[in-house]
C-alpha cells in the first residue's frame, strides 16, 4: 500500500504527479481554513509531512502525528524544525539545499544594487511627480564595484554572493563563519576575518547564517555601532538573526547608510512597522529563491527526499543534525 503523506501546498504538476506515482496524497480542500487544528487532523493518519516551512515541527505537532517517519521541506533553512523533538522520535527531517544558491544570490546582489544606487527610492521619486531634471549631487549613490564585501555566513549561498562580488563587480571579498574554510580560500580569493574586523571593514555586510540559538540576534547595536556610516546591511537569513531594534536605531540615527531586507522577525510586514518610514531601507517579502524555475526544483528535489526516504533509500537530503 502507498504511504499517505500530507502536502500543505500547492504543487506543479509534473510534481504532484510524480508523488501520486509512490503515495498517497491528502491535502487542503479548496477555500478550507488552514487552520491548526485541520492539520493536526490531517496530519494524525500520515507517514510523511510535504511543508513549505510555515508550521514549527514540534512536540505538540509530532504528538498528534504518531504515524509520521518523514517531514520533507521545501526550503534550505530548517529552523522551523525542532531537532530535539524529531530526534527523540527518529523522524526524518529534509531540506533542499544547493539549488537556489544562485536564485538568492542575485536576490542578494539586486538588494546591494538597489540600496545602493537608490533605485527603490528614486522609482518612488520620477512616480511622486519630484523629477525636475536639475537635482545634481542629490540623487547620487554609491559604487558596488571595486568596493569591500563582508560575508557573515560564508557557506552555500555566501559562496554564489562572492562569486558575483568577486567576477561581475571586482569587489574584495571576505568572510566570517563558524570556522574558517582553507579549501574555499585556495579556490577563491576571498579572505577570513573575525566579525568584529569585517563588520568594521566593510562597505557592504550581508547576513546569510542559518537561524539558530547561536544565530539568533547575532547582528545588534554593538555590532551596527562597528560598522562604517556608509556600510550597507542586507539580511536574507532569517529575521530573528538581527535585532531589528537596534537596526532601525543605526538607520534613523545615521550609524549605518541603509539596509536591504529579505526576511523579517514578523512576515508578512505589519503596514505600521518602522521599516516603512525609512527611505533608505529595501524590502521584498522573502522571496529570497522565488523564480518559477528554482521553485519548480525545490518541490521536486523535496518530492523526491519524501519519497526517498520512506522508501529507506539514502539518497535524500537529510539535515546535518538529524544524520546518523
Ligand atoms: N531569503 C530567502 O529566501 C532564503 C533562501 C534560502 C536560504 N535562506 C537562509 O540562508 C541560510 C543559509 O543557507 P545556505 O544554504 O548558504 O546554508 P549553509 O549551511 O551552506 O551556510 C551557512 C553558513 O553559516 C555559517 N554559520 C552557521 N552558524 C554560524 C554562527 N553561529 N556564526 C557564524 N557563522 C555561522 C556556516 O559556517 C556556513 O558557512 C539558510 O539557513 C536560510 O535561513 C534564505
Ligand atoms: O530557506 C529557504 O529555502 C527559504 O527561506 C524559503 O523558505
Amino acid at each position: 500500500m502507498k504511504p499517505l503523506v500530507f502536502v500543505d501546498r500547492r504543487l506543479p504538476e509534473d510534481v504532484k504527479h510524480y508523488l501520486e506515482q509512490h503515495c498517497t496524497i491528502i491535502t487542503w480542500k479548496p477555500d478550507e481554513a488552514r487552520s491548526e487544528q485541520a492539520l493536526l487532523h490531517y496530519l494524525s493518519e500520515a507517514e510523511g509531512y510535504f511543508t513549505s516551512g510555515s508550521m514549527k515541527i514540534n512536540d505538540a505537532l509530532l504528538d498528534a502525528a504518531p504515524k509520521l517517519k518523514v517531514v520533507s521541506s521545501m526550503s534550505v533553512g530548517y529552523n522551523h524544525f525542532d531537532l530535539a523533538a524529531m530526534k527523540a522520535r527518529h523522524i526524518i527531517g529534509t531540506h533542499t539545499p544547493y539549488i537556489l544558491d544562485d536564485t538568492v544570490a542575485d536576490l542578494v546582489f539586486g538588494l546591494m544594487l538597489s540600496c545602493s544606487r537608490r533605485i527603490a527610492e528614486l522609482d518612488r521619486y520620477i512616480r511622486n511627480g519630484q523629477w525636475q531634471g536639475n537635482e545634481g549631487r542629490k540623487l547620487f549613490g554609491l559604487d558596488v564595484h571595486h568596493r569591500k564585501l563582508g560575508i557573515i555566513g560564508m557557506g552555500r549561498i555566501g559562496e554564489a554572493v562572492a562569486k558575483r562580488a568577486l567576477y561581475g563587480f571586482d569587489m574584495k571579498v571576505s568572510y566570517y563563519a563558524r570556522s574558517r574554510k582553507p579549501e574555499l580560500e585556495q579556490r577563491m580569493d576571498v579572505s577570513y576575518e573575525s566579525l568584529d574586523q569585517l563588520l568594521a571593514s566593510s562597505d557592504f555586510i550581508v547576513l546569510l547564517t542559518p537561524l539558530t540559538p547561536a544565530t539568533k540576534g547575532l547582528i545588534g547595536a554593538e555590532q551596527f555601532s562597528r560598522m562604517q556610516q556608509h556600510a550597507i546591511f542586507i539580511n536574507a537569513s532569517r529575521g530573528a538573526t538581527v535585532d531589528e531594534q537596534a537596526l532601525i536605531e543605526a538607520l534613523q540615527t545615521g550609524k549605518i547608510a541603509g539596509a536591504g531586507l529579505d526576511v523579517f522577525m514578523q512576515e508578512p510586514l505589519p503596514l505600521d512597522h518602522p521599516f516603512m518610514k525609512l527611505d533608505q531601507v529595501v524590502m521584498t517579502p522573502h522571496i529570497g529563491s522565488a523564480t518559477d524555475a528554482t521553485r519548480q526544483q525545490m518541490a521536486m528535489l523535496a518530492a523526491r527526499n519524501l519519497v526517498n526516504a520512506l522508501q529507506g533509500s539514502e539518497d535524500v537530503h537529510i539535515v546535518p543534525e538529524l544524520r546518523q
